[in-house]
């Protein structure tokens, strides 16, 4: 017997469907995305803490879930929607099905809705505060716990998702022909890099692709001062994606503040694109549904190509407000709004989607390639 599921929305919408993870209740703001593979590692990736995500593919959960493809220790999301999930899961890269690995990560998860109207409803409406109840249904009680839900402006969840302490990340990426080839003493030898990465809820894929430069990784919580980081002696600064509104992380806006003043070379992702934004002295601006998808084209301004990007953010920094001393680098073709900036006083850039896919495209990578020959310049 299937367990009965609903998905309350703040504007009084109710889905019916069938809970696919564990019986409870869970609230957030609730977002699609369209990417047509990877469900594990967006499951996974920390930037969805606080975010019930709606998977615009109708078929989930085909190839089951692998130790391999986490983008993080376990599912981050706070809640998940599907069209439909197939009986049978299939792939040789298979060790457990999606739904036995969201109650193994006790997460509440709805499939069986129309998730053609719920993303329509999303794009006319904006995102909206929402709760996924399952099992004990009382959809009197999942609308107002919809709308209790505070909303993520304002709120500071980098801090809540970042590693209690300092780390180091060995591991490069994972390859077809071997797997993953912790390659540990390699990373200290040829071009020794000593990148230190402020944690906001790293996706690992960032942390593989430094160590596919040879860069030596240094993990550190997100509320580590910038004079700890400095005592790291850091050839370059990377500052992470994550979840939450920017404008909270105080603690990480003056650190980066100070970083950068230091020349300290220093490349964002995502969130972390958005606090060197704010750092720098623009203003961010949250968007009426965001940007959540494997095939977003963006315009790169300075050579005019187009490249296909991975994409995961409800929050942008406004190109309007960008101070003197910051250059527009990237333009997302979809609705103009700004994908990427760079100092021109000081060594740091940031993009607004994510170099590392994971999934997606490889287009954006080479900017882990510009951040290694930044380094290597600051050296010299
Ligand atoms: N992937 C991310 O880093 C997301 C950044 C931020 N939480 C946003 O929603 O815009």
């Amino acid at each position: 017997m299937k367990t009965p599921a609903i998905l309350a929305l703040e504007d009084g919408t109710l889905f019916r469907g069938e809970s696919i993870g564990v019986e409870g209740m869970t609230t957030g703001e609730v977002c699609f995305n369209t990417a047509m593979t990877g469900y594990q590692e967006i499951c996974t990736d920390p930037s969805y803490s606080g975010q019930l995500v709606t998977l615009t593919y109708p078929h989930i959960g085909n190839v089951g879930v692998n130790p391999v493809d986490a983008e993080s220790k376990r599912v981050m999301l706070s809640g998940l929607v599907v069209r439909d999930v197939p009986p049978r899961m299939s792939s040789w890269r298979a060790a457990q099905s999606l739904p036995d690995y969201l109650r193994e990560n006790a997460v509440v998860a709805i499939a069986g809705i129309d998730t053609r109207k719920l993303t329509r409803l999303l794009r006319e409406k904006g995102a909206q505060n929402g709760c996924i109840m399952a099992g004990g249904i009382d959809e009197q009680k999942a609308l107002a716990a919809a709308r209790e839900f505070p909303g993520l402006k304002g709120m500071d969840l980098a801090q809540t998702v970042t590693c209690a302490d300092t780390y180091v990340w060995r591991t490069p990426s994972w390859k077809l022909d071997h797997g993953f080839e912790p390659a540990p003493d390699k990373a200290y030898q040829g071009s020794p890099y000593h990148v230190v990465v402020y944690d906001y809820g790293v996706k690992r894929d960032i942390l593989r692709r430094l160590c596919d430069h040879n860069c030596q990784v240094t993990v550190v919580p997100a509320k580590l001062p910038a004079a700890d980081v400095l005592a790291l002696k850091p050839d370059g600064v990377l500052v992470s994606n994550g979840p939450g509104d920017p404008e909270p992380c105080d603690y990480a806006i003056a650190a980066i503040q100070e970083l950068v003043e230091q020349g300290v070379p220093l490349f964002g992702i995502c969130l972390g694109h958005q606090l060197l934004g704010l750092a720098s002295g623009a203003k961010s601006t949250k968007m009426k549904f965001g940007h959540h998808g494997a095939n977003h084209p963006v315009l790169d301004l300075d050579t005019r190509k187009v490249i296909i990007s991975s994409q995961n953010h409800g929050f942008a920094i406004d190109e309007e407000s960008l101070p003197k001393n910051v250059r527009a680098t990237h333009r997302s073709l979809f609705d103009g709004s700004l994908q990427g900036i760079e100092r021109t006083d000081k060594p740091a850039f940031s993009f607004q989607g994510h170099p590392e896919a994971s999934p997606g495209p490889n287009d954006v990578a080479p900017l882990f390639t510009r951040f290694i020959e930044m380094m290597a310049k600051h050296r010299q």
